[in-house]
């Protein structure tokens, strides 16, 4: 099939990124501005890379309902809490829904380990900018005023001006998103990130296709991943 590309919209525009392009757009390559690389920047995902979200639920769930079934993290399988309790049997989905949904719940959750140190390391680091980029749950009403309070209380005022909110990430652009979501989708079909998978127990059973990387805990080689996207 042939296809005009001039009588396409911008957004159905057929675009091949490709790996670099971003930090040389930002340097002004190719407008005459130079040609040194634009900062590394870096997206945190928050709840499974900066916050312990499973642990919080299983601990809850298992303080209100101390009789009904639960999923232990080891069996933990797909992104979705409320999906594999919903199979477990359907009126739990309404149960562990209400666990997260909860005021208190976000404010409280504990940092996953290694997290809060590997952040504040990275902000200091050269040519790097660090993002903190999280969705809000659709019943906002507690989760976004406490996950600013969580940053707030864990990372420190400076790093509330660094929240970025948004449902659809793959409108940011970036050069690196870290990210337990296994698959993340939205208007733009070609992100500008790498999506790095930040291993959770939901996602730990997943086979990667090539070239998909992981990082597997803040104690794996976060710079190297860094430093591998400064040479592209
Ligand atoms: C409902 C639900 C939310 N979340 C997290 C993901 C989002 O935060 P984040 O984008 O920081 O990972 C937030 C709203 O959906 O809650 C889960 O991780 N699992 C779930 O089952
Ligand atoms: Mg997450």
């Amino acid at each position: 099939m042939h296809i005009h590309l001039a009588n396409l919209h911008m957004h159905e525009r057929p675009r091949r990124a490709g790996p670099g392009a971003l930090r040389e757009r930002r340097a002004g390559s190719g407008l005459g501005m130079g040609s040194a690389a634009a900062p590394l920047r870096v997206l945190l995902d928050m709840d499974g890379v900066l916050a312990d979200f499973e642990g919080a639920v299983l601990r809850e769930f298992r303080a209100r309902f101390p009789e009904e079934p639960r999923v232990e993290l080891e069996q933990r399988r797909g992104f979705s809490v409320r999906e594999q309790y919903c199979s477990l049997r359907e009126d739990l989905a309404a149960k562990v829904a209400s666990v997260y949904e909860s005021p208190g719940f976000f404010l409280g959750l504990d940092p996953i380990p290694g997290a809060l140190e590997a952040v504040q390391e990275m902000l200091h680091m050269q040519d790097t900018e660090v993002f903190i980029c999280t969705s809000p749950l659709r019943k906002y009403e507690h989760c976004i005023v406490e996950k600013y309070k969580w940053v707030e209380k864990h990372l420190g005022p400076e790093f509330v001006e660094r929240i970025i909110l948004t449902r659809d990430k793959t409108v940011v652009a970036a050069d690196l998103l870290f990210d337990d979501k296994d698959t993340i989708q939205g208007a733009e079909p070609n992100p500008s990130w790498e999506h790095i998978l930040f291993t959770c127990c939901h996602n730990r059973h997943l086979q990667l296709p090539a070239p998909r990387r992981r990082l597997r805990s803040w104690a794996d080689d976060w710079k190297a991943i860094l430093e591998s996207k400064r040479r592209q």
